[in-house]
């Protein structure tokens, strides 16, 4: 029986996995190599909690006290400390020199039984389970940013994955009130095969003055009924997560139509970074 999620990573995705999984009622084991990160995680999941229990509609944990939600998860600053987890969902920072190195890590703390869910963009599954020795229990799960607000992931099926492992997890997304589309593993699977060239060539528009940020994006949602346009959707993923998805589907298919657009990487390189940290297509 699952009954600890150990959750690696507290950024804007981790955060909000953690916060799933507390809402319906999962002991969580929120780790982050950054002690400040893990408080500023709590604090806005704790704000997250407030909204959206106004909300209308069901969600597991809806109508409880935020304070109750938050006393489920327990944070820690090393891999140690998910001795104890049942299933592990990693959410670090989109580099492969850093998550190979979670991972190197995590195969020797867990529990050999114990499911890894590779939270990436762009990263392909098949390389994450082969730096492990339990590649049958390593399976991507690509959880969208709101992870509370969104019902649907997208799950992919490395080489070796296993069918109960895909069991497994389809299960335990189903008891957080979210459900699996499960598609094969390709560098940037379905979702940012599309999505990043859309970002990247909205960027191109705007770098070549064809249109504005804001025109750009009223276009996404006056002529394609788009709840948000590609410039605000970059600002909310975060540029610099924009620009290594890119990158990667740039380097794995080594095909020129993914090359990152230059007024992406000068805006990353200015730290300009969409909503995290104030300042991307707009300000915030
Ligand atoms: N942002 C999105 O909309 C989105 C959507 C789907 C998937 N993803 C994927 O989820 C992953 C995380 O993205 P994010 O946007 O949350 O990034 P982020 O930069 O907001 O957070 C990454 C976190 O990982 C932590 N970290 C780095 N190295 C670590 C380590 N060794 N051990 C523990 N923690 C470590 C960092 O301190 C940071 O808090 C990426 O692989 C990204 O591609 C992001």
């Amino acid at each position: 029986m699952i009954q600890t999620i150990g959750v690696v990573g507290a950024g804007t995705i981790g955060r909000g996995v953690a916060q799933s999984f507390a809402q319906a009622g999962f002991d969580v084991v929120l780790v982050d190599v950054s002690a400040a990160q893990l408080a500023s995680a709590l604090e806005q999941i704790g704000r997250d909690l407030l909204v959206l229990g106004m909300l209308p509609g069901a969600r597991p944990g809806n109508g409880e006290a935020p304070e109750k939600v938050l006393a489920r998860i327990r944070t820690a600053t090393a891999l140690a400390e998910l001795s104890c987890a049942d299933f592990v969902v990693e959410n670090v920072t989109e580099d492969w020199a850093v998550k190979r190195a979670v991972y190197e890590e995590l195969d020797t703390v867990c529990r050999p039984e114990v499911i890894f869910g590779v939270n990436t963009s762009a990263v392909p599954i098949t390389r994450v389970g082969s730096v492990t020795r339990r590649a049958g229990q390593v399976l991507g799960l690509h959880f969208m940013n709101p992870v509370p607000m969104l019902d649907t992931v997208e799950v992919v099926r490395g080489t070796y994955t296993g069918e109960d492992t895909l069991a497994a997890a389809t299960g335990l997304l189903e008891r957080i009130g979210k459900e699996a589309i499960v598609v094969a593993d390709a560098p940037g699977f379905v979702t940012n095969r599309v999505l990043m060239p859309t970002i990247n060539e909205a960027v191109f528009c705007v770098q070549d003055g064809v249109a504005t940020p804001e025109q750009v994006d009223r276009m996404f949602r006056g002529c394609f009924g788009h709840r948000m346009g590609p410039l605000e959707t970059g600002d909310l993923i975060g540029l610099d997560t924009i620009l290594n998805s890119i990158t990667v589907l740039y380097e794995s298919y080594r095909d020129s139509k993914y090359r990152p657009a230059p007024l992406l990487v000068r805006m990353v390189e200015a730290g300009q970074l969409g909503r995290k940290t104030g300042q991307g297509f707009y300000s915030y």
